[in-house]
């Protein structure tokens, strides 16, 4: 493959399937499908599944892939080569972060988390703190007052940089240096983040992180999680999913727990290696982008898409920060019709989608949507808002999955 540049946009619309008739502001819940994705799984199902077999394990690189594909997404979120582990969901990434930080700070009991995180996040530490059944408790403050809210009660600071309704953007790097000098442990959902916009991990001496590859790095649904340790603690991190791939010695096959040396310990069980072949030709795209242009590019396009509704559409009320450090790559209008109208944009043909109680999401992915995407999408908007089309019947119904 060459590692020629891409241009944001000019040179990527291209590279994703959209179907016609759609501007899709969605991309920071599922991202949209490139191109390559298809030829990739078809050839590791038929080349390597189909003739290699099980040899494909060593033939293939099957074995070594996921310690790969992190290496390529470390480059992402601003982390070193060997220090991100691809696999398994989300929701047991965070799980074996905190996991791993709440032992390394054993004497403390507080985890400290915003009432704006992603609810698996938290419904997960609930779920671990009660299983380690030591009286660790999760405090949940507005976004606005974790800075003050951490102290030395607290054993992990434990947040997402982007809030997943607003857009609000933590200072990752304010909040992790004041977390440590008071000795606490940082968690850091970078869900929203990764592909969304330049992270430095290794520059702000995070402790763990974890994401998804299914929003704005385009792999896909079901698509791969990742986790990050920080080199320093990556010998001694404690995993608590303790699966036999995350074991010293695998194919030992030994009757007691090992954990092999370094990240490579967070690994759990069989990689999906379907799965891992999509992420593989989406990051063939991401190899080739500057991360700093798909921020400039997001915030231009975001500022546009604010500036158009608000002239067009006043009942709309943003709720995403203006300020461009203060927000990621997605733009949130609260509107008491928020449904409704989402239903009636996607009947048209925008689509973005809505989260309780009445915000109206649209995603930015400067990879597949540019200006005239922003400004067809304000047009509707203000026909759907404007014309009180939302009030129809048809669109009050409502479906399982928003
Ligand atoms: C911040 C955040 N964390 C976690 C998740 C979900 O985790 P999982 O991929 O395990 O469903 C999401 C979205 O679904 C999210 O936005
Ligand atoms: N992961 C999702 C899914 O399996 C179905 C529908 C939506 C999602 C999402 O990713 C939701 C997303 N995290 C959000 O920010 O709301």
């Amino acid at each position: 493959m060459s590692m020629t540049r891409l241009r944001v946009y000019d040179d990527t619309k291209a590279l994703f399937h959209l179907p016609d008739g759609v501007i899709y502001l969605d991309g920071n819940s599922l991202g949209a499908l490139p191109l390559g994705v298809a030829e990739r799984v078809n050839r590791v199902i038929m080349a390597e599944w189909g003739n290699e077999l099980i040899r494909a394990w060593n033939s293939a690189g099957w074995y070594a892939q996921p310690r790969h594909v992190g290496d390529r997404i470390a480059r992402l979120i601003g982390a070193k080569a060997g220090s991100v582990m691809v696999g398994d969901t989300l929701s047991l990434k965070v799980y074996q972060a905190l996991a791993a930080a709440l032992d390394m700070n054993a004497s403390r009991k507080g985890v400290l988390s915003d009432t704006g995180n992603f609810p698996t996040d938290l419904y997960m530490a609930e779920g671990l703190i009660a299983t380690l059944g030591r009286g660790h408790q999760l405090r949940l403050v507005a976004p606005e007052e974790v800075e003050a809210a951490l102290s030395e009660e607290i054993a992990v600071l434990y947040i997402t940089e982007v809030d997943y309704r607003t857009g609000r953007r933590h200072d990752m790097a304010k909040l992790t240096a004041k977390a440590h000098e008071l000795g606490i442990v940082t968690v850091w959902d970078l869900a929203h983040s990764a592909g969304a916009l330049p992270v430095d991990l290794a520059g702000c001496g995070a402790d763990f992180a974890a994401g998804c590859t299914y929003k704005y790095i385009n792999a896909g649904p079901g698509a791969p999680a990742f986790l990050y340790v920080a080199p320093r603690h990556a010998d001694s991190a404690r995993t608590a999913l303790s699966g036999w791939m995350g074991h010293a010695k695998p194919f030992a096959f030994e009757l007691g727990y090992a954990a092999a040396g370094g990240v490579e310990r967070m690994r759990v069980g069989t990689p999906p290696v379907l799965a891992m072949a999509a992420l593989e030709a989406s990051l063939d795209i991401w190899d080739r982008i500057d991360v700093e242009e798909v921020r400039a590019r997001s915030l231009a396009l975001g500022d546009l898409l604010i500036a158009e509704v608000e002239r067009r559409c006043p009942p709309l009320k943003l709720v995403t920060p203006r300020a461009h450090e203060c927000r990621g790559s997605q733009v949130s209008f609260a509107f008491e019709g928020g449904y409704a109208a989402m239903q009636a944009l996607i009947a048209r043909g925008l689509i973005g989608d809505f989260r309780a109680p009445d915000i109206m999401r649209f995603g930015i992915t400067p990879l597949y949507i540019g200006e005239a995407e922003v400004m067809k999408a304000a047009e509707i908007i203000e026909d759907v808002i404007a014309g009180e089309v939302w009030r129809r019947p048809e669109y009050q119904v409502v479906n399982a999955v928003t």
